[in-house]
Formats: C-alpha cells, structure tokens, sequence
C-alpha cells in the first residue's frame, strides 16, 4: 500500500504537537486513514527545533521542502504574507496537498490559493485555523449545507477569552493574563493580534465564506479589540448580569453581509456566556436544522494539533473536494452591509469628575441624539474626583450612540474616552 508522504514546515506549538501525535498514534492513524503516514521531512529555520524530532529529512529552508518528496505539506510557519504563502503555492504547483492552521494567510489569500489547489487537484485544508479543536470548518462545508445559513456567531481566540475569564475570576491584571496565555502557547507570535480582535477577524472572515459561499473578505470585517475593557467594566456586566466576551458576528441581512468583531456584552446563562477560558464556542443558525452550538478548546498544542492531523486522515482517505464548499470559480464577492444601519441596546461607561450637573449634561447630550437610557449605576461618591457612571441603553443605532459619544468625550468632565460595549441579543 502506497505511503501518504507528509513533510511539516514550522516545529513551534502547533507543529511540534503534529509531529508528535503522528508518532504517537501512528497506528490508530494509519487504520483510520487506510494507508500508512510517514513523515518524511521536517522544517524549521529554528536547528534545536528540527533536531528535536526524528524524520528523514531535516531542513532548514522551505523551498526545499516545497521540493522534497512529501506528497502532503502542513504549514505551520504562521504569516500572512512571505513564507507561508510561498510554500502553500510552491507546494500546490508541485502537486502537493496542503494543510494549514495559519488563518491570517487564508483569510487574505484564500480565494486565490483554493482557485490554485482545485485547478491541480489537490487538497488545501484548514481545520485548525478556526475555532482550534472544534470542527467547525468541516462542519460548515460539508455537513450543514442543505438550509442556509443566517448567522454565525462566536467566541473565536482562545487568549481573549482566557485573559477575560481570568481577569473576572482572579482580579489579576490584562497584562499579566496576557503573560500566561503567552507562555500557554495560545498566543499568536504577535499577540497583538489576538487582544486587538485581528485574529477573530481572521477567523470570522473564513466563517463567512465557509457559511455563505463568498470568497474570504478582511477589510469588510469591522474589528474592535479587547484592550479597554477594565476590572470595573467586568464586574458592571456581571451586576447587569452579563459576561463581557469578544465575539466574531457573521450575519446575512436583506442589505448585505456583517461582518464584527467587537467585546459584547452576553447574557449570563446563554451558551455563549458559559465558555471560559481558552474555550472557543460557535453557534450557528442553520434556519429550520439550527441553532447549533459548538464547543471546544480554540488554541494551544494538542487540540490545534488534532484538528491538523484529522485533515491529513481526511487526505489520505482521498476526501480532496472544494476548499470552501463550492468551487473556488464561484465563490462570489461579498456584498457588505452598509454600517450606518446597525443597530443594538448598549452598555456605556463614563469615566467623569464627581460634581453637580455631571450626570444631566451626559443625559442630555444622549437625549439629544435620541439615545435612551434603561438603566444606570453610579458607584460612590468623590467630590472632584473621577467615578464610574455605567448606563444600558434601549436599542439604537451604532451612528447615534458614536454621534453621542463623541459630543460627551469633549466636555469638560468626562476624563477619558467613554466605553460603549454593545448588548448581544439572546
Ligand atoms: N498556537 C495555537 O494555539 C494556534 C496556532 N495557530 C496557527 O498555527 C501557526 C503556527 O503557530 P504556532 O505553532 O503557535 O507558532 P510558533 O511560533 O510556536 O511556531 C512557528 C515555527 O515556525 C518556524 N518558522 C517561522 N518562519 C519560518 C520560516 N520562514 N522557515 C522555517 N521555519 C520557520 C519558527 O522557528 C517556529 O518554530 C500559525 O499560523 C498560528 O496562527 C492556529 C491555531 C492555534
Ligand atoms: N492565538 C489564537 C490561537 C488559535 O487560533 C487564539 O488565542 O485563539
Ligand atoms: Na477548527
């Protein structure tokens, strides 16, 4: 029986994991996948890295292995631009299967390197580049296909919601979450783009092809971070009763696609409120088949790794299909939904000295834009000095609260940007 030949370029978290779970479970593999996988090459600019593991070919340079005898090559140099893309498409053009976990590449470059792997027939697969261990892309591209998909929302990086999971549960600072989520491997090299919502945009904008047939679209992804969310911030949410979590939305509407990453404010007791940690959680509505949850590990070694090693099975079983469930010829353009329309109940927190008329001016200012308010907290009292006043308002548009913010943000006594953390219907 013919080996599938397998060469792995990258030996950091992930690629480590893959190859030591090919080791690992080599038997069970090669029953499931009816053939025996062999690693032929490794790659790694890193030489401890490659000396590390035990394979026929250790090489330092990825053309190299773009020539090398695999049949299958798994990715996972990570980058959006260089490197990685160039293996993808030397490899594609030599023939070669390509496995992937490096959403930032697919994302910008998808449409073209499926286009590229479906005119040589090959397989280009990228289960751990979204939501991890949760198989969420095979899910949406071959099982939940007869419907149509409404929506898909989700919890989409592991290190956002680690870092806000811990900073509610221990107090501790973002920083020093940041620190941990770094030394747990679930951070991206530049962890930037997980704590500035770049990598849920990522994630989000292969979602959206996968559900809607429309090839991956970044710039039409709105995106928001998690860096001004505060200690206060979470535990106002949890006196509301709420969760603060940061959420890709994906949604079709008569005016077009949404795209957002953004904090939300999610109602405790749903789903999604209850997925702490490095947990990711996806709930897709599939019309008269839906709501689906799922639920699972986003990041770090061993569940990215499954995801990787379940695509090379699915591979080697000879399931090469479409990248994204249609063929990449017809992949449409995405049709964004125009943002001015957008609208949703608010949580808004201003930071403001403590003296008479404070609280009116803010009210007036919202009245003014026809922003109204449902509830309101204010903690304390400090005469001269800065506190909270934390407000939920009634449905509105995204312009009006903006429009309002930024009249409030000018006036005297607000002392720092007003937060506003949108409310995320049930
Ligand atoms: N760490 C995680 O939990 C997850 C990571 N991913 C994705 O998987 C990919 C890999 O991530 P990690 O393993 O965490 O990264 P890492 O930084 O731990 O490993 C990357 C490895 O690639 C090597 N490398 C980088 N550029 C190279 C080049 N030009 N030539 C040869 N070797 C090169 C580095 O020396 C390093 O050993 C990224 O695309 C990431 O976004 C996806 C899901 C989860
Ligand atoms: N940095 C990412 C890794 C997985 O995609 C995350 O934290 O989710
Ligand atoms: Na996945």
């Amino acid at each position: 029986m013919n080996a599938m030949k397998i060469g792995i370029a990258g030996l950091g978290t992930v690629g480590g994991g893959v190859a030591k779970g090919l080791r690992v479970h080599g038997e069970m593999l090669d029953a499931r996948a009816g053939t025996p996988l062999e690693l032929v090459a490794v790659c790694d600019r890193d030489p401890a890295k490659r000396e590390a593991f035990d394979a026929p070919a250790k090489l330092d340079d990825i053309k190299a292995l773009a020539a090398s005898k695999a049949d299958l090559i798994v990715e996972l140099i990570g980058g959006e631009n260089g490197a990685a893309p160039m293996l993808v498409e030397e490899a594609l053009k030599a023939g070669k299967h390509v496995v992937t976990a490096n959403k930032a590449m697919m994302a910008r470059h998808g449409a073209r390197l499926a286009a590229l792997a479906e005119k040589n027939g090959r397989a280009l697969k990228f289960e751990a580049a979204v939501a991890g261990g949760i198989p969420i892309v095979k899910s949406l591209r071959e099982s939940l296909i007869v419907n149509g998909i409404k929506a898909v929302r989700g919890i989409l990086n592991g290190t956002c919601n680690y870092i806000l999971t811990q900073m509610e549960a221990t107090g501790r600072s973002f920083d020093d979450v940041l620190k941990d989520a770094q030394a747990l491997g679930y951070a991206e090299a530049d962890p930037e783009l997980d704590v500035g919502g770049g990598d849920t945009a990522h994630k989000l904008a292969l979602l959206t092809a996968l559900a809607f047939g429309v090839a991956p679209d970044l710039d039409a992804v709105s995106v928001q971070g998690i860096r001004a969310i505060t200690p206060d911030d979470i535990s106002f949410a949890r006196e509301f009763g709420y969760r603060i979590k940061l959420l890709g939305i994906a949604r079709q509407t008569d005016n077009g696609i949404i795209q957002r990453v953004q904090p939300a404010m999610v109602c405790a007791g749903t789903p999604l409120a209850d997925v702490d940690g490095v947990l990711n959680g996806v709930v897709v509505n599939a019309n008269e088949a839906g709501p689906f949850f799922f639920e699972g590990r986003g990041a770090g070694e061993y569940p990215t790794a499954n995801a990787v090693i379940a695509d090379i099975v699915d591979i080697a079983r000879g399931n090469v299909g479409s990248v994204f469930g249609v063929p990449a010829a017809s992949l449409s353009a995405l049709s964004p939904a125009p943002a001015a329309g957008a609208s949703s109940a608010f949580y808004l927190r201003f930071q403001v000295l403590d003296v008479p008329g404070v609280l009116a001016e803010i009210a007036s200012h919202l009245a003014k834009w026809r922003v109204s308010i449902e509830s309101m907290i204010q903690r304390g009292r400090a005469p001269g000095e800065a506190v909270s006043i934390v407000m939920i308002t009634h449905e509105t548009t995204y312009a009006a609260v903006e429009g309002a913010l930024q009249t409030i943000a000018g006036t005297s006594n607000v002392v720092a940007p007003p937060v506003k953390i949108p409310m995320e219907a049930k």
